[in-house]
């Protein structure tokens, strides 16, 4: 049996924005799952007719039609089939640009003119059935995070409509912290919210962190004055730093209790900190945020402000923040909550240059710390209760002392 073989999807796009494509997949037009076997490719999945390359194991999919007949995840009928051809299976993609196949010669077979949306850098939907797959909004906004393009209008009016019809509440906790995950670890994470916002997904997603837009805060501290544009901005400060997952989440949720603030009091945010703890963990839980993320948020949540006053601490509340967030055991992740506060910090107009003396203050103060002989201590206790509170004296006092030699 004959077959052709495409690349499609992923790897065309990015070949041609001349971007390295982390996998490659391929559409084979005219063969049964008998002819793929025969020719010794491996069958992977139950639902869709996909193999495995016998050589490179890269992925290649049966040219396929798709109807959703149902909401949700189990409604698609798929038909893949020898006479299904390669302009019916690009119909089903999600975006132009992901429409695009390339032959075996390197020609570009582009029937929903992805070419001109990548040249005019639009996020475009190819036809109606984008809407069958809520996913494909989460898709949409990291992209938007990944190559700054902008959303065509119909596409957003469609985005809407899909969200109105409440097709994204029928998304599963998994797939949604999947792409958030992948976005927020783009070079500009933030397009990725506004996108979300701006179809009214991220107001069924991610409530806590919509609620965020519209609330002001003193444009003596905050010349950007809105919590959302702060929040963004934060966390685009962390992604230019190349900073990790957990860092960028910390970076997005530090402020979730500003949305809470008693009208009366804006726009101060007394306790941010304390009121942010609750939606934190609603929302983790909600997205199933992994636990690494879901402990420096609300690490990060809970104390931001008190890293931020650093230089006013005494020595003993400096020790108790170090307990609080298990510093001496966890030195990296306090390292990630100095990262996550610096962002907060230069995450405002006008202050991206500004310095942050705190991280390097309260590293060199935890190595203080951190310097004691817990174990010499111990040993010196001639009652083994006494143990504890010997080793906090020793590490007060070694954080006394730095503080005195750092000169605060
Ligand atoms: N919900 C989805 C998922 C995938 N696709 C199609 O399947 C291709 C491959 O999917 P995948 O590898 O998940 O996405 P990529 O577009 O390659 O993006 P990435 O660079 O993130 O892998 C996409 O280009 C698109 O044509 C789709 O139409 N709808
Ligand atoms: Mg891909």
């Amino acid at each position: 049996m004959n077959f052709t073989c495409y690349m499609v999807g992923g790897a065309v796009r990015d070949r041609l924005l001349g971007r390295p494509a982390p996998d490659r997949d391929w559409v084979v037009v005219g063969a049964t799952p008998e002819a793929m076997l025969a020719a010794g490719f491996k069958p992977v999945g139950r639902d869709f007719p996909v193999f495995l390359h016998p050589r490179t194991h890269e992925e290649y999919a049966l040219a396929r039609t798709e109807r959703k007949t149902a909401k949700g995840y189990h409604g698609f009928v798929c038909h893949a089939a020898p006479d299904v051809t390669l302009e019916e299976d690009l119909a089903r993609r999600d975006l132009t640009i992901n429409a695009m196949a390339q032959t075996a010669d390197g020609d570009i077979i582009d029937p929903y003119h992805g070419q001109d949306d990548l040249r005019a850098g639009l996020l475009r939907h190819v036809s109606p059935a984008f809407a069958e797959d809520p996913v494909r909004i989460l898709r949409l906004a990291r992209f938007a995070a990944r190559y700054g393009f902008a959303v065509a209008a119909e596409t957003r009016a469609l985005m809407q409509q899909m969200v109105a019809d409440g097709e994204v509440d029928a998304l599963v906790a998994e797939r949604v912290w999947q792409e958030l995950a992948k976005g927020l670890m783009e070079t500009t994470p933030s397009a990725m919210f506004t996108v979300l916002r701006d179809c009214g997904a991220l107001a069924r997603i991610a409530p806590e962190i919509n609620a965020l837009w519209g609330v002001p805060q003193r444009a003596d501290y905050h010349p950007e004055i809105d919590c959302g544009v702060h929040t963004l901005m934060v966390l685009d400060y962390a992604a230019q730093e190349n900073q990790p997952l957990p860092v960028r989440f910390a970076a997005l949720t530090h402020d979730l209790g500003k949305a809470l603030t008693p009208a009366d009091v804006l726009p101060r945010h007394l306790m941010h900190e304390q009121r942010g703890l609750a939606p934190l963990k609603a929302l983790c839980e909600r997205l199933r945020a992994p636990v690494e993320c879901r402990e420096l948020a609300l690490l990060m949540c809970a104390e931001h402000t008190l890293v931020h006053r650093a230089h006013e601490l005494r020595a003993d509340t400096v020790l108790k923040l170090f307990k609080r967030a298990d510093a001496l055991r966890r030195p990296a992740r306090f390292a990630q909550l100095l990262a996550a506060c610096r962002a907060d910090a230069r995450g405002r107009l006008g202050f991206a240059d500004s310095p942050y003396p705190q991280a390097d203050y309260l590293a060199a103060l935890l190595t203080a710390a951190q310097s004691v002989d817990a174990g010499a201590i111990a040993r010196q206790c001639s009652n083994p209760a006494d143990i504890a509170k010997a080793v906090d004296a020793a590490r007060e006092a070694a954080v006394a002392g730095e503080k005195a030699r750092l000169g605060k």
